[in-house]
C-alpha cells in the first residue's frame, strides 16, 4: 500500500459548498425485453441538506443504481421532480462527480494524466491541470506514481486515482456507488478514512450507495433505508456522531456507533428479508 494521504484541513482550496438535493415523489418504471412495465422504485422521497454525507442502504434490487442515476441526470424519472438547489434536474446535473465500484481510470493514460483529464476537459491548460493533479495525487498519498499507469498499482492505489479524479474538479455532489465494495477488508477500511477526511476538508453532498451497514454509519450523516423492490424509503436516519470521526476501524467499537448500527440495522433487516424470500420464492 502507498502512504497515507498527507493533507490537512488548511490545504483544502476554496470549496464551493454541496448542493442541495430533493427528491420528491421519484417513480421509475423500465421496459423489461417483453415490452412490460417494471416498477425499480416508487415514490421515492428524501432530501440531502448542502454539504451532508448520505448513505443509502437496502436489499439487492431494491434501487439504489436507479436512484442514483436519477439524482445524476443520466435517467429520467417517470413520475415526480429531483432538484438541485430548488432546479429541477434535467440532463447530466452541472458539479457532479462520480465513483463507482469499477474503477473508471483510462488504462492507456498515466496516473497523471487521469487525474488531470477533468480540468482539461473543463478548458484548463495542461500545465495548470497537471500541476493541480499533481497536487491531488500528493494529497492521497501517491506522489511518485505520477508516471505509473492503472495496472500498475494495487485496487486500493487505484482507488486513491478514482478519488484524486472525483475530486479534483471540487464537485458539489459526489455520487458513489458502492465505490469500496471489491476491496479487501483492511483496504476498504483504509480507504473509507480516507475518503473521510477528504470529504471533510471539501464537504460535496454526498450521495453513497452500499450494502455495507457498518461503512454507512461509519461514514455518513444520515442513512436512508429502502423497502425490498420496488424501493421506496423506508426510514432515514440521522447519525450524530461527532466529527471528525477518525480512523473507521477503531470507531467499530464505539458504543454509540454500535447503538445506531443495530437500530438501523433492526430496520434494514425485514427488507433484507423480504426481498431473499421473493428470490428463493421466483427460483423454486
Ligand atoms: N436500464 C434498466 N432496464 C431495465 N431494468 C432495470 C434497468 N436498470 C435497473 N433495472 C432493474 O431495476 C431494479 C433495481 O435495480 P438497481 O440496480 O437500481 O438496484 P440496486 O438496489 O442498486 O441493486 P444491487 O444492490 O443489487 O446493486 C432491478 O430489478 C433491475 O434489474
Amino acid at each position: 500500500m502507498a502512504s497515507k494521504p498527507n493533507a490537512t484541513a488548511g490545504e483544502a482550496s476554496a470549496a464551493l459548498g454541496g448542493a442541495r438535493i430533493e427528491l420528491d415523489g421519484v417513480t421509475k418504471r423500465f421496459l423489461d425485453p417483453a415490452g412490460h412495465a417494471f416498477t425499480a422504485i416508487k415514490d421515492v422521497t428524501f432530501g440531502v441538506e448542502p454539504g451532508r454525507f448520505c448513505a443509502v442502504v437496502g436489499p439487492t434490487g431494491c434501487g439504489k443504481s436507479t436512484t442514483l442515476s436519477l439524482v445524476s441526470g443520466l435517467e429520467k424519472p417517470s413520475d415526480g421532480t429531483i432538484t438541485v438547489d430548488g432546479r429541477p434536474v434535467h440532463g447530466l446535473t452541472d458539479g457532479v462527480s462520480f465513483m463507482f465500484q469499477a474503477d473508471a481510470l483510462l488504462p492507456w493514460k498515466t496516473v497523471l494524466g487521469n487525474v488531470a483529464l477533468g480540468p482539461v476537459l473543463n478548458g484548463r491548460g495542461r500545465r495548470q491541470a497537471e500541476a493541480t493533479a499533481r497536487d491531488w495525487l500528493r494529497r492521497v498519498g501517491l506522489s511518485g506514481f505520477e508516471d505509473h499507469h492503472p495496472h500498475q498499482l494495487s485496487g486500493g492505489m487505484r482507488k486513491r486515482v478514482a478519488m484524486a479524479a472525483a475530486l479534483i474538479n471540487e464537485p458539489r455532489i459526489l455520487l458513489m456507488d458502492e465505490p469500496f465494495g471489491a476491496l479487501d477488508v483492511q483496504t476498504k477500511a483504509i480507504m473509507q478514512t480516507e475518503l473521510i477526511t477528504l470529504w471533510e476538508q471539501l464537504r460535496p453532498t454526498v450521495v453513497f450507495i452500499t450494502h455495507d451497514l457498518d461503512e454507512a454509519v461509519a461514514l455518513a450523516d444520515q442513512v436512508v433505508v429502502m423497502t425490498s423492490g420496488p424501493g421506496s424509503v423506508k426510514t432515514s436516519y440521522d447519525v450524530d456522531l461527532p466529527r471528525p470521526r477518525g480512523a473507521v476501524q477503531d470507531l467499530r467499537f464505539d458504543r454509540q456507533f454500535l447503538d445506531v448500527q443495530q437500530q438501523i440495522w433492526s430496520s434494514l433487516r425485514d427488507e433484507v428479508e423480504a426481498a431473499y424470500a421473493r428470490t428463493a420464492a421466483a427460483s423454486a
